[in-house]
């Protein structure tokens, strides 16, 4: 396509996008503003820090705290074994809360020492892999190796024990659904999922509620991998796509191996990118949904929103600290007075100098033990009470805050701050 031809084309998308507001954009800010009605005080909501996730209210089914769960069934789903599904059925046998498709779930690990000593606790959020039913609830794990070259960095410790030892039969401490990356179910645009590696999960949720609904939505998904061994749940997306004439799949390996078939396993060679987006999809206006690696998500959600692709339109998601800088808020930029905060439990009193990125690396540098699992705003176990003062958040939380408390792995002070820690 011609420079000239996609400034015709992204004009035209722009046009379609203002033209689209007046029919579907009263009743999704109405959503907006109900969901931003949940009392959240003592935080300050930064600028940056919208995001394209609407926060929604799920949890009127849900439950508090830990749930058992019991492994009913494991499944390999790859090509190099390195990606397991785990069914999982709450042993009270009552039913399950209806969450949102992309939702995840955040597990409370005991992880036995090797060398016979006290278990590590460990916490961890994995997506939901399937639509929701309501006798079982399905995760997918891909085992995380030490990364490449550095045999001397620990591989992934979580999801290494799942692979490992959890069994059919085995035990385990279960929070509800939760999350803001989720299907826009108000939404009646088409559809444009874009996956990497492992981060097809949520999609994959995504994908299977819209198939099992018949959504009448078009729905393209790009699914990026580096060859067939790699290949997750080949068989059932060939399935869906042979079944279901509103779903395009585009499969993109970035490394084909020779035995992989160009045009049978296989859509395109390389990395999912704009162009290639630019070439597949209509003219027209979509809801995006992204999830992959980092490096991904930092180049195709900025790269969207250049093309013209308004944010509410945009939805993505990455696990991990390091997230994208469109969602964060510079952090010296957050406090413009020197603030003290203070762990009146600890009696320690500490200058903020934004030295520290967040709270949390803040108290542990003081030596202050926190819970801690995700690190960035998801699983909630960093949940701390503020005694007095104010917060920032760097990015919008996903776990729901109790009125008075923070999540310290994403708050920076705003104003001169004690905690309850
Ligand atoms: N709900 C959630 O938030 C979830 C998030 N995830 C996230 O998804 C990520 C997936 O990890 P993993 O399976 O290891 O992914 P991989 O590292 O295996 O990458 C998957 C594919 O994406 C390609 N890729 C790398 N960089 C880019 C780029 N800039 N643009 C386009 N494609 C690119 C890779 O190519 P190459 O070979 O060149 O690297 C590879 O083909 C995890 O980091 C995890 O944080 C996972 C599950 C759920």
């Amino acid at each position: 396509m011609s420079t000239t031809t996609f400034a015709i084309l992204i004009s035209g998308v722009i046009l379609l996008q203002v033209a689209g507001f007046a029919a579907f954009g009263f009743y999704r800010q109405q959503a907006r503003y109900r969901a931003l009605e949940r009392p959240e005080p003592n935080v300050v909501p930064p600028p940056s820090a919208v995001g394209s996730t609407v926060p929604a209210i799920t949890r009127a089914i849900a439950w508090s705290g830990e749930r058992e769960f019991v492994v009913q069934r494991r499944v390999i789903e790859d090509g190099n074994a390195s990606v397991c599904s785990f069914y999982l059925v709450p042993t009270d046998g009552a039913p399950l809360p209806v969450y949102q498709p992309g939702q995840y779930l955040t597990f409370k690990l005991e992880i036995p020492e090797p060398t016979g000593g006290l278990p590590t606790h460990v916490v961890r959020c994995y997506s939901l892999s399937d639509r929701p039913r309501t006798d079982h609830f399905r995760v997918s794990i891909k085992r995380v190796p030490a990364p490449p070259g550095k045999p001397d960095v620990a591989p992934g410790i979580a999801s290494n024990h799942f692979h490992d030892h959890i069994q059919e039969g085995s035990r385990l401490s279960v929070r509800a659904p939760s999350g803001h990356f989720h299907l826009d179910a108000e939404s009646e645009l088409p559809i444009v999922l874009i996956a990497g590696g492992i981060g097809l999960t949520p999609l994959l949720s995504i994908l299977n509620t819209l198939a099992h609904e018949a959504d009448p939505r078009e729905v393209w998904l790009f699914y990026g991998v580096r060859h067939r061994g790699e290949h997750i749940m080949k068989a059932h997306l060939e399935h869906l796509r042979d079944t279901h004439p509103t779903l395009h799949l585009h499969v993109c390996y970035a490394e084909p191996s020779a035995e992989d078939r160009a045009g049978i396993d296989y859509q395109h060679q390389g990395w999912i990118d704009i162009q290639l987006l630019r070439r597949t999809l209509h003219f027209g206006r979509y809801d995006f949904y992204v999830c992959g690696p980092l490096a991904m998500m930092e180049t195709l959600v900025p790269a969207l929103g250049e093309a013209g692709v308004a944010d509410e339109n945009i939805h993505y998601e990455s696990f991990g600290p390091a997230s994208l800088t469109r969602r964060r808020a510079p952090v010296s930029a957050t406090v413009s007075i020197p603030v003290a905060v203070r762990f009146s439990r600890s009696g320690k009193t500490i200058q903020w100098d934004s030295t520290s990125d967040s709270l949390l690396e803040l108290a542990e540098d003081q030596g202050i033990r926190v819970d801690s699992g995700c690190r960035a705003g998801s699983c909630g176990s960093c949940q701390t009470r503020i005694e007095s003062g104010e917060v920032v958040y760097q990015q919008t939380p996903d776990a729901d805050v109790k009125p008075g408390h923070c999540l310290l792995c994403i708050a920076t002070p705003a104003t001169d701050l004690t905690l309850a820690l």
